[in-house]
């Protein structure tokens, strides 16, 4: 297995100043020069990775066609990559159709722009420029044609940045500020080196600046930096912008994809499975995003060396086995996203990375334990009486509850509902999902009650809310996990909320920010699973990825119970059909909908 050890000059990155920069941008914080001395640190700097493990870098570029991932649990994933994607590009988004965020305030650099048109005619740099701009060179009529291309930009609802020819930021996107976390002020006018760190492969700067210098489109994955210091695999693809005449402007438009690096992997930069089939969703639902497909490779690194599997699109599964590994039987269709194109290849794509992984668990001695028991008390609570065990991860700090009813420990068949944090809902009623609902359902369920609880909704228990055929059984665990908003954290499912109220569905708000559909991982279930010496479960659950993501911690699941209750709002209506229609779960969209106008009436 290649595993790469801890760096542990890569938990706390001092952002550096590497960059794309012009090399011929005397005199400013040249990003080149930060590149080369870089380079020139060999171990000390980037290469301090290869020293605690494999170079991830190098696997990455190794890897420019052929990627690397494992399962989320076994936190075997490398790194994935995406091959250079010249000429590869359809037309840019249009911000006239494309659904999403509105203009917010004019970026600096336009108004600046737009106030010293005369000065940009004369070929001189406005006064009221910031000092970084003005100190570009000024060529006649680009300034207005620089201020054109921000002022559409900014309305863009994706993950992009302007710069000009020596990436200093002219425009950037909303979402993408909300994913790094600066302000619009602390980004214009500035080069975009701030972005990179520590641990940024002076050779991606490298690539992206010969690309800018030669006006031709590339596309890299290169470490950057959040603005509090975070890292994330940034997908990013530059071009030039062209006028009528096809000439090139000195204007580049970045298009990133943001792969966040959950905080216990930040030790070791890598792509987890996770991430890896987040990015191609978010490839799959950008308008060129399909055919950048073709240039996306997996991977996935065994005890036998690097074994890659091909291109994700278009191929058939047992095609894919270029290496040793096996990938046997036909894969299933659950998960996935029906809705779109290459719904079909995703679906495949993403079972039979999951078959590998699993072809591989037999391999793996057992992960060790990271959740640790911490304490059990006795909870009287509105629904009866629970023990609730709390675990928590040292590493991270999270803390996990066990909420018991029954004699559990070392039981078999266990019926156990893993369920994540729903602050809004369970907390502030929120009516925008059933979470605080399933909660609810969950902790009557396990105390043999099979009915909906009434929690001031005025609602009768609907027939089909419940196992109807599954007798209430004598106990059971909710296992409650701080993993708010899917996983992507608090402030961050409000923004998507934001994101919603422009008619994005709970999937795409995720991906306009950059984020994944999902970001949740299960190790705790294994290890509070150990804990009560459980070995298999009766779970309840509609939802297919989270059975997946069980199963491949090597949890057993000897039965699926439901966990359906009646969406008891539009809002939650909305988003019920959403968690069918697009991440698969197992729910009748049209008896729901039935049921929910008898609840109306
Ligand atoms: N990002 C995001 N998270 C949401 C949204 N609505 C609810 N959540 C979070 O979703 C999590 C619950 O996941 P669900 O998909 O509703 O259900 P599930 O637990 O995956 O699946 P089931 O086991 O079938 O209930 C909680 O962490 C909520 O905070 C939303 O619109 N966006």
């Amino acid at each position: 297995m290649l595993s790469p050890s801890p760096s542990s000059s890569f938990s706390n990155p001092a952002v550096r100043e590497v960059g794309i920069g012009d090399a011929e941008a005397e005199g400013e914080q040249s990003g080149i020069e930060g590149g080369v001395a870089r380079a020139e640190q060999g171990e000390g700097g980037a290469g301090a990775i290869g020293a605690d493990g494999p170079d991830v870098r190098a696997v990455v570029r190794a890897c420019v066609r052929s990627g690397v991932a494992g399962r989320p649990g076994a936190r075997s994933v490398r790194a994935c990559g995406i091959e250079n994607a010249k000429g590869n590009m359809g037309e840019s988004v249009d911000p006239e159709t494309t659904p999403g965020l509105g203009v917010p305030g004019e970026m600096a650099a336009t108004r600046a722009a737009a106030a010293s048109e005369s000065a940009a005619e004369s070929g001189q740099p406005p006064e009221n420029m910031p000092m970084d701009f003005r100190s570009t060179t000024v060529i006649k009529g680009s300034i207005r044609r620089r201020a054109r291309s921000a002022s559409n930009f900014a309305s863009l609802p994706s993950n992009e940045i302007l710069t000009d020819e020596s990436g200093i930021v002219l425009s950037v996107t909303p979402a993408f500020l909300t994913f790094t976390g600066y302000e619009e002020k602390e980004m214009v006018g500035r080069k975009c080196n701030f972005l990179q760190g520590e641990q940024t492969d002076p050779n991606d700067v490298e690539e992206l600046r010969s690309a800018m210098k030669d006006t031709s489109q590339t596309s890299v994955v290169i470490l950057n930096y959040r603005k509090d210091g975070q890292p994330f695999w940034n997908i990013l693809t530059i071009k030039p912008e062209f006028d009528n005449n096809k000439k090139a402007l000195s204007v580049y438009h970045g298009e990133v994809i943001g792969i966040p690096i959950p905080p216990h992997m930040q030790s070791y930069p890598r792509l987890c499975l996770d991430d890896a089939l987040a990015l191609i969703s978010v490839y799959s639902s950008i308008p060129r995003g399909p055919a950048l497909l073709d240039n996306v490779y997996i991977g996935y690194g065994s005890a036998k060396g690097l074994v890659t599997v091909d291109a994700l699109k278009d191929k058939a599964p047992n095609d894919a086995n270029e290496g040793e590994a096996d990938i046997e039987g036909e894969p299933t269709q659950r998960g996935g996203d029906s809705e779109q194109t290459d719904g079909k290849s995703l679906y495949r794509h993403q079972n039979y990375a999951t078959r590998f992984l699993d072809s591989d668990a037999a391999e793996k001695p057992a992960e060790e334990t990271r959740y640790q028991f911490v304490a059990e008390t006795t909870l009287p609570t509105h629904n009866g009486r629970y023990r609730v065990r709390a675990y928590r991860n040292p590493e991270t700090g999270a803390e996990p509850l066990a909420i018991i009813h029954g004699n559990v420990e070392g039981q078999s068949n266990v019926v156990v509902r893993v369920h994540d944090q729903c602050l809004t809902s369970e907390i502030f009623g929120s009516l925008k999902c059933d979470c605080k609902q399933q909660l609810d359902f969950a902790l009557n369920f396990i105390k043999g009650e099979s009915a909906v609880p009434d929690h001031g909704l005025k609602q009768e228990p609907h027939p089909e809310d419940v196992n109807k055929a599954t007798p209430a059984p004598a106990g059971g665990i909710v296992l409650y996990l701080p993993q708010e908003g899917r996983g992507i954290g608090l402030a961050n499912k409000i923004a998507a909320y934001a994101m919603q109220e422009t008619g994005l569905d709970t999937v795409d708000a995720n991906r306009h920010l950059g984020l994944p559909d999902d970001a949740r991982e299960y190790d705790s279930v294994r290890d509070i699973l150990r804990d009560l010496k459980i070995d298999s479960v009766r779970l309840l659950t509609n939802n297919p990825r989270k059975i997946e993501c069980l199963e491949a911690l090597g949890i057993t699941i000897t039965e699926r119970l439901e966990c359906i209750v009646v969406p008891n709002s539009d809002y939650s209506m909305n988003y019920v059909q959403a968690k069918a229609r697009r991440m698969g779960h197992f729910v009748d969209i049209n008896s729901l909908s039935s049921n929910f106008s008898k609840q109306q009436r």
